[in-house]
């Protein structure tokens, strides 16, 4: 049986018409399943909380973006006996592009249903205050989090993705927050034993998976089965070279100019002079000067 959770509102309300079409493939193929839709903001995290929390063996197949997926893997319970598939239809999926799963929804919808193959994952954990949040793709503090938390408000996203350019609505909200950011100072504690300070820093991001915000090739060796983070800070410089940096992060040439610095950790302790924004998988978790980002002890198993 395959557990679907669906975000009817994915890629500004498309997601709906997408699951017309999916079902109808599920119902010729005689497919064992049941749908859950997201009524609001959190409650695919509910529905996956349910869904695992008896102790067998489930199957879900996430149906959205980037911040469903994370709503999900914040719900698992008992991770080792959940398979998870994915049907990328959100206006970002770095989570599908990282494991370079199908970007076409019914070709997707075939691997989820056919494939044979598995693929173990590490899940982030970010920590703040007493709380802790999963996180699929990235975590971090600063520039790139103002990004997130701008798209949530804006209608930018809605009419790019109207469009079909949702990538756009990442690129304009960028430049929007870039011109507003104001690079400040931070404390970092790698593995508990590598202290480092920056001046001025931008942002400071954990990653799972390679790309964050529709295709930015942030941490290029970024590996989900390695046990480690991939952990990037840029800083350091004056706005303009942020801004020459920024195109460079499509190819991941990035990683080669002044204020790029790209560590690899199990653990990472930020601290922010100052409270900025903070985001998960490209959720805002609202303004932080403390936080931390970990990895789950357990892997989850995804349809690859
Ligand atoms: N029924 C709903 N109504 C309104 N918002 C919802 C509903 N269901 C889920 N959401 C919220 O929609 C947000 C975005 O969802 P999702 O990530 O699936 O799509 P997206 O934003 O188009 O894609 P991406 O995150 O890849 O850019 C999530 O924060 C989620 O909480």
């Amino acid at each position: 049986m395959y557990h679907f959770i669906a975000n009817p509102n994915a890629r500004s309300g498309q997601g709906l018409a997408l699951w017309e079409k999916i079902k109808l493939k599920l119902i010729a193929e005689h497919i064992d399943y049941q749908i859950h839709f997201t009524h609001h903001r959190h409650h695919a995290t509910e529905i996956a909380a349910e869904l695992t929390a008896s102790g067998d063996p489930v199957t879900i197949v996430v149906l959205g973006g980037d911040g469903s997926v994370d709503e999900v893997i914040c719900g698992l319970q008992n991770l080792s006996l959940v398979t998870l598939g994915y049907i990328p239809i959100g206006s970002g999926n770095d989570f599908g592009r990282g494991l370079a799963l199908p970007s076409d929804t019914m070709k997707a919808l075939d691997l989820v249903l056919h494939s044979e193959q598995t693929r173990k994952i590490n899940l982030g954990v970010l920590h703040y205050h007493d709380k802790v949040h999963r996180f699929a793709v990235s975590s971090g503090i600063g520039y790139d989090a103002a990004i997130c938390h701008q798209l949530c408000i804006s209608r930018v996203k809605v009419f790019f993705n109207r469009l079909g350019l949702g990538k756009l609505a990442y690129a304009a909200c960028s430049l929007y927050r870039l011109r507003r950011c104001q690079p400040d100072e931070m404390e970092i504690l790698l593995d508990d034993t590598k202290r480092l300070h920056f001046k001025r820093v931008f942002f400071a991001s954990a990653f799972n998976l390679p790309y964050e915000g529709g295709g930015c090739k942030f941490c290029p060796d970024a590996k989900p089965d390695d046990d480690l983070l991939d952990f990037i800070v840029i800083a350091n410089v004056p706005k303009i070279i942020a801004l020459a940096i920024l195109p460079t992060v499509f190819s991941g040439k990035h990683t080669r100019l002044p204020g790029v610095h790209i560590f690899r950790c199990k653990k990472a302790e930020v601290h922010s002079k100052i409270a900025l924004p903070v985001h998960s998988d490209g959720e805002p978790i609202y303004l932080q000067k403390d936080v931390s980002f970990s990895l789950e002890p357990e892997t989850l198993k995804i349809i690859t």
